[in-house]
């Protein structure tokens, strides 16, 4: 018999999520039918969206949502073969039975060199997320400013190197001088500390004295305000997150937006990454072909064993990581 142990949501959050909302359950998994795969997590993804989806999607005692890269160990299936890899969305959970439904294989002919858990990452939806939102709902053009906060985290990173890759100028915002750092290693041409700066407005205007035509916008509430402020005429505006705004219990208010979308002309869009889900394979691999080339880097800021995962949790959503939070069981 195999144990499977689960991290569930004890109560709905309030406020930050805190080690106390989580409890820990194990529960033996019953023997394989035909048709069936046993497989266990080898890293586990954690997400800011799991703290709104938490309330759209489940109730108290739900396993948490989430993804994860997992390794058949046996199988019952002929088309699936022992020791291979698939990514799966079936939550915080260390083994699980699948008849293969709601996860894909990862190619057989994953480089050597590179960890698995791109797949979580670079490679995988929040890496898709920043292709999406640069290239389909802001349509960033070559000479174009881009401007992108949460941009030393997982999909932010890799927005400002694809933008790079494209030929835009790009300045990013994060939370800590050593994520700072870590922009101007891997090629924004302008980073600043948010949390540190005197003024956010003085900052972005420092940054690009010629305003911004982009702004992927991850964080919402204050610092959305202000930016908005320095858009260009017709400038494109991708909603892909408003991480500030997610612990609030009681929902925060204006300045709105509307006098400067209309005498700026500007564009704003919210997008789900999973509208494009048919052109993630494409994205995938022009991905994979950037990392493998040298011309994407990527960090990792790994927590080490299943039981931390709710401490690797708050801890992304308190803004320890540079580059993608994994889990590492
Ligand atoms: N629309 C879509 O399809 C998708 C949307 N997203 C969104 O993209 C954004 C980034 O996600 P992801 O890259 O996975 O996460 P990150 O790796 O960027 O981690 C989250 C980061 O958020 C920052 N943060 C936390 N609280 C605040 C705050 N109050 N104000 C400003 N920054 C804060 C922290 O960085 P710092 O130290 O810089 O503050 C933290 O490291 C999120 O808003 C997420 O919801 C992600 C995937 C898909
Ligand atoms: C494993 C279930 C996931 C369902 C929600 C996925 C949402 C991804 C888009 C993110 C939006 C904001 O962060």
């Amino acid at each position: 018999m195999v144990k499977s142990k689960s991290w569930t949501m004890v109560r709905h959050f309030e406020g930050a999520p805190k080690p106390e909302d989580f409890k820990l359950e194990e529960r033996e998994l019953p023997s394989l039918k035909d048709g069936e795969i046993l497989l266990e997590s080898v890293f586990l993804s954690v997400d800011p969206y799991m703290r709104p989806y938490s309330k759209r999607m489940m109730k108290p005692g739900d396993v948490m949502i989430g993804s994860q890269v997992a390794r058949v160990v046996e199988s019952k299936k002929p088309a699936v073969v022992v020791g291979t890899y698939y990514v799966a969305n079936v939550g915080w959970t260390t083994h699980f039975i699948s008849d293969g439904t709601g996860m894909h294989a990862l190619s057989l002919d994953w480089p050597e060199n590179l960890p698995r858990s791109l797949s979580l990452g670079a490679v995988g939806m929040p890496g898709c997320t920043a292709y999406i939102g640069l290239l389909e709902v802001c349509n960033a053009k070559e000479g174009e400013v881009v401007l992108v906060n949460c941009a030393a985290g997982a999909v932010g990173s890799i927005v400002g190197q694809i933008a790079k890759i494209k030929g835009c100028k790009v300045v990013g915002s994060a939370g800590s001088d050593d994520k700072v750092t870590y922009l101007k290693e891997i090629g924004f041409d302008e980073a600043f500390n948010y949390k540190t700066v005197s003024s956010l407005e003085e900052a972005l205007k420092n940054a690009s004295p010629e305003g911004y035509d982009c702004y992927f916008e991850n964080v919402g509430g204050k610092y959305a305000d202000v930016a908005l402020q320095q858009m260009n005429q017709f400038g494109r505006i991708a909603v892909c997150g408003a991480i500030s705004m997610y612990n609030d219990s009681v929902p925060q208010t204006g300045p709105y937006i509307q006098p400067v979308m209309l005498f700026k002309q500007l564009r704003m869009e919210g997008f789900i990454c999973y509208r494009w889900i048919d052109k993630f394979p494409d994205m995938q691999k022009q991905l994979l072909q950037w990392v493998s080339e040298g011309k994407l880097k990527y960090h990792e800021h790994v927590t080490n064993g299943f039981e931390n995962m709710p401490a690797g949790f708050i801890g992304m959503l308190r803004g320890d990581n540079i580059g993608k939070a994994i889990i590492k069981v």
